[in-house]
This record gives C-alpha cells, sequence and structure tokens, in this order.
C-alpha cells in the first residue's frame, strides 16, 4: 500500500501547473531510452474495456520528419488563410510547433481494429477508443515535465498525409503528433496566454449542477 502525504500533493498540482506545450525546444538530445520510457508510463493509463488501444510510432527517420514538417507547413498556411484582419496578424506571430527543433517524434495512434478488451464499453460509444489514448497522451506529457522533459501535441497536419508518410495500419487513426525534447525556457503559463490569443478561465465557467 502507497500513501501519498500533503508535501506530495502539492508536488502533483505544481506538475500540473507547471505542464506546459511547449514548442521552444533545446536541440540537445534526450537521455538513451527516455521515450520509451515515457511510453511506458502512457501504457499504465486506463483504457475501456482495458483495450490498450494506443500504437506509437518513434519517427527518427530524417525523410520522413522532413515529410512531416512539410505537410505542418502546408497545413498552417491553409489555418492562416482562414482567419482574416487582427485574428490573421495575430495567427501569424504564434509559434505552433517545434518539429524542427526537437529531438524527439512520436506519432500517436488509436487501433480501431484491435478486439483486445472484447468491445467491453465500446458498443455505444466507439469514440472511447481514441479517448483512452489520449488519456495515456495526458499521462505522458505528465510523467515528461516530471523528468524536466517538454512536450508539445501537433495537430496542425492532414491525418492521411501521416499515415502515408509513417506506413502505418488502414485501422490505426491518427491521434497525435508529439514534440519531445528539453524545452527553452519553463513558465506556469500557457504559451498562447502569453501572445494573447486566448486566456484560461477558471473552473465555474465549465461547471453546471443539475
Ligand atoms: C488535442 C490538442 C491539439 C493541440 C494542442 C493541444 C491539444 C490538447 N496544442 C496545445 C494547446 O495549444 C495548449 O495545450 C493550450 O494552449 C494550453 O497550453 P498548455 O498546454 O497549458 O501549455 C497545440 N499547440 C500547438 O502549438 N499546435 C498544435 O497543433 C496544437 N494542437
Amino acid at each position: 500500500m502507497v500513501e501519498f502525504d500533503d508535501t506530495f500533493r502539492q508536488h502533483l498540482r505544481e506538475l500540473f501547473v507547471w505542464r506546459r506545450d511547449v514548442r521552444r525546444f533545446r536541440t540537445d538530445p534526450l537521455p538513451d531510452g527516455a521515450v520509451e520510457r515515457l511510453i511506458e508510463t502512457a501504457c499504465l493509463s486506463p483504457s475501456v474495456g482495458l483495450s490498450q488501444p494506443w500504437r506509437f510510432v518513434i519517427v527518427d527517420d530524417a525523410a520522413r520528419r522532413t515529410a512531416v514538417i512539410d505537410d505542418f507547413r502546408t497545413c498552417n498556411g491553409d489555418a492562416l488563410n482562414a482567419y482574416a484582419g487582427e485574428r490573421a496578424a495575430r495567427y501569424a506571430t504564434l509559434k505552433l510547433s517545434g518539429l524542427e527543433q526537437a529531438p524527439g517524434h512520436l506519432a500517436v495512434f488509436a487501433d480501431k481494429a484491435s478486439d483486445t478488451g472484447h468491445g467491453l464499453g465500446r458498443a455505444t460509444m466507439p469514440e472511447t477508443t481514441e479517448y483512452s489514448v489520449v488519456a495515456a497522451i495526458t499521462a505522458m506529457w505528465l510523467a515528461a515535465r516530471a523528468e524536466g522533459i517538454g512536450l508539445g501535441w501537433v495537430s496542425i497536419l492532414h491525418p492521411d498525409r501521416i499515415h502515408t508518410i509513417l506506413d502505418v495500419p488502414d485501422t490505426w487513426k491518427f491521434i497525435a503528433y508529439l514534440c519531445i525534447g528539453y524545452p527553452e525556457v519553463e513558465c506556469d503559463q500557457p504559451e498562447l496566454e502569453q501572445a494573447k490569443w486566448e486566456h484560461r478561465r477558471s473552473a465555474n465557467e465549465f461547471t453546471l449542477r443539475r
């Protein structure tokens, strides 16, 4: 039996406060096995029916990385064009990926065809497969921060293109492309808040009672 005391709870709260989506990475490499260790932690996450639908692809190949970066540039250009006026000008100033600097690239998929878990919990809500994978990514995000490692989620990508670039099974649904490395700076405020794109709101704005 493990007990968690007030000091631990305080540190855990600090971990949540100081976890960041990181786009600005130092280029020094991660220690050997760091990404594999984060994957092992992610695999402790809850999953619908214990289906463990997460699939991880460590992307080391330079040509594949370049193809992902090219796709990001295309998608980010399209995204910029969808805004107008002052919002477009502000969007243009944002740094929305650390793909070029991050020493680690990790793609995460949900295997929609796996029978692990025997369908439990998924009959009326098949999307719980994807939810399970997101739960694993969140665990990895926090575990990384606890080691001083930053993680940045990139979704400004075409899922079909990522499929082709990484040559993964058709039944895998693309969930996230993660940049992993040491952050240039630590901060307790989201970068999009610093850039005045959006601000964090208080929990009572999102909470109803019925
Ligand atoms: C599903 C999903 C997808 C994305 C993100 C997050 C999540 C959950 N975020 C990061 C997002 O902008 C960030 O989490 C918020 O701005 C809050 O900042 P902190 O994570 O608290 O630092 C993100 N950030 C970014 O720069 N480029 C991106 O493509 C994405 N995509």
